[in-house]
């Protein structure tokens, strides 16, 4: 067969395992792609052979693009309107706690995405940080964090290890696996037992009122809809963002998702064997210097159309490829600039006396980002 990509030598039998870095794997794959990268690749190959799991995951997947497309999304604004003022109000409230502004001031962000993913998949109004489903989404987060890192942990590379105890050497993460895994049920099954008769109208509603119209289309019709409402639920609110710190705007989610590759595949000459892991270099992309140059100041006005701006393309990697491609995409470009149109018309942002940060280019660039948001939406 042909070579396989080039890349660092792999290790007998756990290959890359010892050499993939548990954190900050994006700067890592990043470097490597300097090194080891022939090309640019504008994605992923459409012709490339990676299967999807059949029959179940094309129905998930048009139940959640039916959902989440661009004209649907639009009708979500006054969802977005309203959690942007809560937003707003929690901001002002977080600036009075200045002891834990930072940390405070992430939660009401999070807050605000959650609030509007809860209220989209589940119907559900949160009211306080007390709230069952913050802390459903909490547990679920927790268990996402610490499961180690894709390709990076001795059970990816053999899969037998998941039958063993957590203290069998190797297993650790399969027992953390298991240990968590109550609160992914707990995310299928709660809103759902919430939903019966009172539910307000949302994802999960919508289909539960299909099935009982039109009866089940197969056995797991039940699990189907629950397991589509907790992957919206799931990835509608873990694709977080944090702006102050550091200033700079990067991807919720910097390698994407990983897959695998079902059966051998040729890819531009290159040997994909069956069930390699897929990690599409997403950071690596948006800082390639020849379509961004300078990629690592933040300059949001690099996206706007010239003179103003130096009309670079706005990224496309940060959302996935091809037909797993993020379907909430367009909710989640309008989210951030509803709520930063919404800051910038509210607040004053100044420079912190004392620290070493540009806050006060913060009016300017936010102002930056959502001009370049807008004119992706229209382009769109
Ligand atoms: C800036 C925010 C977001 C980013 C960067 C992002 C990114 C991604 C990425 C990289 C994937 C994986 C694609 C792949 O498998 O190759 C994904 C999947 C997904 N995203 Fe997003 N996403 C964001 C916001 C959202 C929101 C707000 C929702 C829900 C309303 C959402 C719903 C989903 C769903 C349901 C999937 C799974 C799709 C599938 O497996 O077929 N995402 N997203």
């Amino acid at each position: 067969h042909p070579p396989l990509p080039p890349g660092p030598p792999a290790e007998p039998i756990i290959g890359h395992m010892r050499k993939i870095q548990p954190e900050d794997q994006e700067n890592q794959f990043y470097e490597w792609g300097k090194i080891y990268g022939k090309r640019r690749d504008d994605g992923v190959d459409k012709g490339a052979s990676f299967y999807s799991i059949g029959k179940t995951f094309q129905k998930l997947r048009r139940m959640l693009q039916d959902y989440l497309n661009l004209k649907k999304s639009v009708r979500y604004q006054p969802i977005q309107t309203r959690e942007a003022r809560v937003l707003l109000q929690n901001l002002m409230s977080a600036e009075v706690e200045r002891d834990n502004f930072i940390r405070r001031q992430n939660f009401v962000v999070n807050l605000f995405l959650t609030a509007i993913i809860m209220r989209l998949a589940y119907g559900h109004q949160a009211t306080s940080d007390e709230d069952p489903y913050v802390h459903i989404i909490e547990g679920v987060s927790y268990g996402l964090s610490n499961a180690g890192s894709p390709g990076g942990t001795p059970v990816d590379y053999l899969p037998f290890l998941r039958h063993f105890p957590a203290w069998f050497p190797g297993a650790y993460y399969a027992g953390f696996a298991r240990d968590n895994k109550i609160a992914v049920e707990t995310m299928h099954q709660y809103p759902y037992e919430q939903a019966e008769g009172k539910a307000k109208p949302s994802f999960l509603s919508y289909h539960l009122e299909a099935l009982d119209r039109e009866g089940p289309d197969g056995p797991d019709a039940v699990l189907d809809i629950q397991g589509a409402a907790a992957v919206l639920f799931c990835a509608g609110a873990e694709t977080r963002w944090c702006f102050i710190q550091k200033l700079k705007w990067y991807s919720a989610v910097p390698l994407g998702v990983p897959h695998r590759s079902l059966k051998d595949d040729v890819y531009r000459g290159m040997f994909i064997p069956q069930g390699s892991l897929i990690i599409a270099n997403t950071r690596g992309m948006t800082l390639d210097e020849r379509v961004y140059p300078n990629p690592q100041s933040f300059n949001p006005s690099r996206y706007l159309p010239k003179p103003e701006g130096n009309n670079e393309p706005h990224p496309i990697g940060p959302f996935g490829f091809g037909r797993r491609i993020c379907p909430g995409r367009h909710l989640a470009d309008a989210s951030l600039w509803i709520a930063i149109a919404s800051i910038l018309a509210t607040f004053n942002i100044s420079k912190t006396i004392g620290e070493d940060v540009v806050a006060s280019q913060v009016n300017h660039a936010l102002f930056n980002v959502a001009s370049a948001l807008e004119t992706n939406r229209r382009k769109t």
